[in-house]
């Protein structure tokens, strides 16, 4: 189970700059966004506003030109590369649009990625561990399985077993849906839905669809590398109410400063 006492992730004037060609662009512009224990928070924004470059910064796979990530009190801004590494993966899980998982190995051996010491073995306890997560995910029967033998529901289930299975200190999700139909879609939100509140995992997950946003319990936009709005989605009686407010939104609102 996650540490209840220590705040999850905290984020503070966040910075990035890219170089295309001749250009910079300001990806992210003093962001600054902190996740409290339990919160399922979902980043929206249109196309290029910065979502994947934030998820990525707090994930600690990018470095910011400027701010701080605290991912339970530990600055991962000044960590070095090989610390920063071990850091992620033992308290960070990471889940992908594309499921990044590796094509040769099973469901199981995936699963168990995280846990493998050097050398690539893994001890009894991990075996066991990631066992218990692919049944409770109910990919049970699918354990043997290799990624191309599976649909991409299953294969993203596989993927948030991986996640889980350093028991993180916070899940964060790269458009967790955007590779699969509604169906599977669905499947997936209720299912990061169902390890938020009954598990108290937190969860950061980028999307551009309303519909997904609305299995969060926060919705944070962005528009043009900053924050403009943070809502709690129980003021939204339906995604189709959180869907106008938000296409609002992103016509109209100048953005804020530090959420
Ligand atoms: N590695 C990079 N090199 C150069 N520019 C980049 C890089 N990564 C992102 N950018 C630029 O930074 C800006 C923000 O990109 P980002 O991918 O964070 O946006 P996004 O909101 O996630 O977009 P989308 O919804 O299309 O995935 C964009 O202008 C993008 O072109």
């Amino acid at each position: 189970m996650p540490n209840e006492q220590s705040t999850p992730l905290q984020s503070v004037d966040l910075v990035k700059t890219f170089r295309q060609g001749v250009n910079l662009v300001q990806a992210l512009n003093s962001v600054s966004l902190s996740i409290q224990p339990g919160e399922f928070a979902a980043i929206m924004g249109p196309s290029g506003c910065g979502k994947s470059t934030l998820l990525h910064v707090m994930a600690g796979l990018t470095r910011p030109d400027s701010g701080s990530v605290n991912v339970e009190g530990e600055d991962l801004s000044v960590m070095p590369d090989g610390r920063l590494t071990d850091f992620r993966r033992r308290r960070i899980g990471l889940v992908f649009q594309q499921f990044n998982l590796v094509a040769a190995l099973s469901a199981l051996e995936n699963v168990m990625l995280p846990l493998m010491a050097e050398g690539g073995r893994a001890s009894a306890n991990a075996q066991e561990r990631a066992k218990h997560l692919l049944d409770r995910l109910g990919l049970g029967g699918r354990i043997g399985h290799r990624p191309d033998a599976m649909s991409g529901g299953e294969q993203q289930r596989v993927a948030i077993a991986r996640a889980l299975v350093t028991d993180p200190a916070i899940i964060l999700a790269d458009e967790p849906t955007g590779s699969l139909d509604s169906g599977n879609g669905n499947a997936i939100c209720s299912l990061l839905k169902e390890l938020n509140q009954e598990e108290g995992r937190s969860i950061v997950m980028v999307t551009h669809e309303p519909a997904v946003a609305a299995w969060a319990g926060r919705v944070v936009v962005m528009k043009d590398g900053s924050v403009c709005s943070d809502w709690n989605t129980d003021q939204f009686p339906d995604a189709q109410s959180l869907a106008i407010r938000y296409q609002e939104t992103i016509s109209s609102q100048p953005a804020l400063g530090a959420v």
